[in-house]
């Protein structure tokens, strides 16, 4: 089993005889509830990098919900054993007064890219996310970290976080892990029941349909329309967002011209589930 580093002070000696050895440092940041998708980054850090820190933390900071962190699943002996698989070098599994000790007063927070999708509908989320991932970044001293397209939004996020604050780590992005189905793996996925969990693929077959759609000619606002009526008629309870905007996020796209993405938010069974593919 990989060691279980609770404190920042055991995660820094590790580091710094790593660095004095002149080995590179991956880190794979995570809220734990393991699954293939996160496995997935996990393997390709252990390709990339000399030594593998996967990061485990259940960041309170980032839920806006109460409840979605109360019920967030937590499985971390199952992790460990995950992650063994692997062979990644340690697990940074810390409490939240270590990572928030009393006192704890900065805020990180990116504007712009942001502010649309998740931002408007999770306030605050981006800054919980942003504000931590810059913690992990200065805690691992990593020279690569490795995040999920799946979490499109947090990856646009990350990549100006350190670029804007000139921190030293190669942002590597994921391709996203599918069941066979279409189903994009999520923790949350486990929180489904049965009955929703086989009506979930509707959401990513609705955006592969829309984007079909559109790459025929049809209007955007009328494929995106019919797509969130397909989620709907599916089952979904609600669609907080089915939009396609410039690959930077940063615009709504009204037409489809050079590359966008489309990105949804939808809930079912109570579960917000979220996805993304390029068009
Ligand atoms: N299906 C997936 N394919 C690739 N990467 C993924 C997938 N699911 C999660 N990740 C990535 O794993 C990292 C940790 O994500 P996180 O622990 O939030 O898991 P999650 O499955 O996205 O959980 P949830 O969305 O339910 O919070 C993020 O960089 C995320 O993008
Ligand atoms: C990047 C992250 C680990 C920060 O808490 C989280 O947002 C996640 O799991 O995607
Ligand atoms: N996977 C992104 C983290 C979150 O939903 O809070």
């Amino acid at each position: 089993m990989p060691p279980i580093l609770r404190t920042v002070a055991e995660l820094r000696a590790r580091v710094s005889d790593w660095k004095a050895a002149g080995e590179t440092v991956g880190v794979v940041p995570t809220m734990g509830a393991l699954h293939e998708g996160h496995l997935s980054l996990a393997r390709r850090a252990r390709a990339t990098c000399d030594r593998v820190i996967v990061t485990i933390f259940v960041n309170p900071r980032q839920f806006n919900n109460p409840a979605d962190l109360e019920k967030y699943p937590r499985t971390e002996a199952q992790d460990a054993a995950l992650l063994a698989s692997v062979g990644v070098d340690a697990v940074f599994a810390p409490g939240p007064e270590e990572v928030y000790p009393r006192g704890f007063a900065t805020n990180v927070s990116v504007s712009g890219v942001s502010e649309p999708l998740e931002g408007a509908h999770r306030p605050g989320h981006f800054d919980g996310v942003a504000t931590v991932v810059a913690k992990l970044f200065g805690m691992t001293r990593a020279d690569r970290a490795f995040f999920g397209e799946k979490d499109w939004q947090q990856l646009m996020v990350v990549q100006r976080l350190v670029a804007d604050l000139n921190i030293p780590v190669t942002i590597e992005g994921c391709a996203t892990v599918r069941e066979a189905d279409g189903l994009a793996l999520s923790s949350r996925n486990r929180r489904l029941s049965a009955e929703g969990r086989a009506r979930a693929p509707a959401l990513v077959r609705a955006m592969q349909a829309a984007t079909e759609a559109m790459r025929g000619g049809q209007a955007v606002p009328e494929a995106l329309a019919e797509a969130r009526a397909a989620v709907l008629a599916a089952g979904f309870e609600t669609v907080d967002y089915l939009e396609l905007r410039t690959a930077d996020l940063l615009l709504p796209m009204e037409r489809l011209e050079g590359r966008g993405r489309l990105l949804a938010a939808a809930t079912l069974d109570g579960v917000r589930l979220i996805d993304n593919i390029p068009v």
